[in-house]
């Protein structure tokens, strides 16, 4: 047994080094965390029956972004790796996640944005599939945090230039982004 004061339970010892929760979902299961400024989520529903299932992916009439659709593509991100960092001058991400976990972390370096200078980290689960938007000039980084390949579908809202990309780079361990990734991710 600890040694105690005579005056203290086991109880009262450990709850007196404990730490309370705080809120973090409310209760409509909504996360209560801080957003980058303009970034908006919104959740995919699974449809399922006997023979598999339907999740809508992007739907211009759910009023969910401005732009519409005029580019799609599929990425991945092997387990272990991250991708990042990365900024769009020019257009916004819109990532809707197919499989896997991946953690997007953003920075907002943007001069006078209400989240200027602060970090944002948002899970986006297979359990849980939504659609996010990455506002221009924000640098984001996509580590995946699962055992399987990420598989996510970007609607970016302009097309893709190849002579001349809409990208911007800094390496995952630039001292410029106050965020540290766990030891040992690969990627850029
Ligand atoms: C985005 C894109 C890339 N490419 C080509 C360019 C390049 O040769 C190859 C890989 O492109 P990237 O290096 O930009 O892809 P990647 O680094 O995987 O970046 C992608 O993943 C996540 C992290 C993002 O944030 C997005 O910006 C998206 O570009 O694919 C296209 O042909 N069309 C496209 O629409």
């Amino acid at each position: 047994m600890p040694d105690l004061p005579p005056s203290r339970s086991l109880l009262e010892a450990t709850l007196s080094q404990a730490v309370r929760d705080k809120a973090t979902v409310s209760s409509q299961g909504v996360p209560l965390r801080r957003l980058t400024h303009g970034v908006t989520l919104r959740r995919l529903p699974t449809h399922a029956d006997d023979r598999g299932t339907v999740t809508e992916l992007f739907d211009p009439r759910w009023g969910f972004h401005p732009d519409p659709l005029v580019h799609a593509y599929t990425f991945t991100i092997r387990p272990g790796v991250a991708k990042g960092w990365n900024l769009h001058q020019r257009h916004e991400d819109r990532y809707a996640l197919l499989q896997g976990e991946m953690e997007l972390v953003l920075f907002d370096p943007r001069p006078g944005s209400p989240t200027e200078g602060e970090v944002c980290r948002i899970v986006l689960s297979e359990h849980d599939r939504c659609i996010v938007n990455v506002p221009v000039n924000v640098w984001h980084a996509d580590r995946n945090i699962g055992t399987r390949d990420v598989v996510v579908v970007n609607f970016p809202t302009i097309q893709y230039d190849h002579a001349a990309p809409d990208k911007f780079r800094l390496p995952l361990d630039t001292s410029l982004i106050p965020h540290r990734f766990p030891e040992g991710t690969r990627g850029w």
